[in-house]
């Protein structure tokens, strides 16, 4: 176990919309950010991304061995650049996530990173929290506790994480720290981008709705929104996660609408999915702060705007890097893996204690 203070940790992570990796350096102790680093970013091309793609929701097989060699690929492209790096957190690529049945299924091989790049790799994060019948996701959560105390937030705030699928974390700064009870509550809210990319890769072969373009000519299908809503995942009492692909029958329910009309649908969805969640906050949150990349999608973040009761802004507005909150949290969660703290808890996956998770390779 590392003692100490602050050290350089690097972190990857390859999101459930399959845009691409990203990975971020961070000076941390595991529990306060001392400084952000050089961040860097490697996109799939349209070849890897439908072989990552065929491997959704598979466990095993040929397909998923096709998708791990292109995210092993991927990262070491993207990693050999980094030099200074002490420790790095592989998040992997999410194929599968049913906490309640198999598991949790993040591939890539972080004892064989290690080995590539000489480093250790803190890696399969979720598996422990799955095994001890937590959730798994999100595991943002106690790296956005660390986020809030580096902005000095004084009152409870929520980030918001609209990636393939959107994720919330209420977090009261005036706590001690992550694991205290009321310090967090965390959720995934529902899904986010993907169903707009799955629209946009079905009719259009274009990877998603650049700035909401398509959208924004069209008209939100209250009857299909309502449809969505009714499943009983909305109604659930959280902590809660989702898998990428958890209601497949999403492109149905928008088959008969226009181009515009489908997607304003599922940006709808999103927004109103986030609005459902946000009454599970204890507190109302002073304000939301939007990370991933939901928040480049002016159509999406008025739809917020309008939805929510508080203020609704892109987190560049308190200084953090949207794009790369999340590498930066596997940076954060790889120190504490490292030093034997927690990285998630009842308040975030609903595990019934604290659970450090996450394997360690060394080279
Ligand atoms: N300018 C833009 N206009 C509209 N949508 C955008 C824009 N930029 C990014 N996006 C959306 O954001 C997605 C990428 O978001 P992000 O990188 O946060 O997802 P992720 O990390 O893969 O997902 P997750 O957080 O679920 O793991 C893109 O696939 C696209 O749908
Ligand atoms: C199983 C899995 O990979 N879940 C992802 C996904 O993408 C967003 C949301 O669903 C969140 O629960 C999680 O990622 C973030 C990084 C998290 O664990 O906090």
């Amino acid at each position: 176990m590392l003692k100490g203070g602050a050290i350089t940790a690097l972190g990857a992570m390859s999101g459930t919309s399959l845009d691409g990796v990203d990975a971020a350096m961070i000076i941390t102790d595991g529990s306060r950010i001392e400084s952000f680093g050089e961040t860097a970013y490697r996109s799939y091309s349209d070849a890897e991304r439908s072989t990552l793609r065929a491997a959704l929701g598979k466990w095993d097989g040929p397909e998923v061995d096709a998708a791990t060699d292109i995210i092993m690929q991927a990262h070491l492209d993207l990693l050999t650049g980094f030099k200074d790096a002490q420790i790095i957190g592989f998040h992997g690529q999410t194929l599968a996530h049913d906490p309640r049945g198999r598991g949790t299924l993040q591939i890539g091989d972080g004892a064989a990173l290690a080995t590539a790049l000489n480093t250790p790799v803190v890696w399969d994060f979720r598996t422990c929290d799955v095994q001890l019948g937590g959730e798994g996701a999100p595991l943002a959560p106690y790296f956005h506790f660390a986020c809030a105390k580096y902005i000095k937030a004084t009152e409870p705030l929520c980030f918001l994480n609209l990636g393939g699928v959107g994720n919330i974390t209420w977090v009261d700064p005036a706590k001690s720290g992550p694991e205290v009870a009321g310090a967090l509550l965390a959720f995934d809210t529902g899904p986010a981008n993907a169903p707009i990319n799955d629209l946009m890769q079905r009719r259009f072969g274009k990877p998603y709705d650049k700035n909401g373009a398509l959208a924004r000519g069209g008209t939100v299908a209250m009857g299909a929104l309502e449809l969505l809503l009714d499943e009983p995942y909305f109604a659930r009492i959280p902590p809660k996660s989702l898998d990428r692909n958890a209601f497949p029958d999403m492109m149905d329910l928008v088959a008969e609408l226009s181009d515009e009309d489908a997607a304003a649908t599922f940006t709808g969805i999103c927004a109103a999915a986030v609005a459902r969640g946000m009454e599970h906050c204890p507190i109302p949150p002073a304000r939301v702060l939007v990370t991933g990349g939901g928040r480049h999608n002016p159509v999406l973040m008025q739809m917020l705007a309008v939805s929510l009761d508080c203020p609704v802004m892109p987190v560049e507005e308190v200084g953090l890097d949207g794009d790369m909150l999340e590498a930066q949290a596997f940076a954060h969660l790889a120190v504490r893996v490292a030093r034997g703290l927690p990285t998630s808890g009842p308040s975030t996956t609903g595990v019934r204690a604290l659970v450090g998770g996450g394997e360690i390779s060394r080279p």
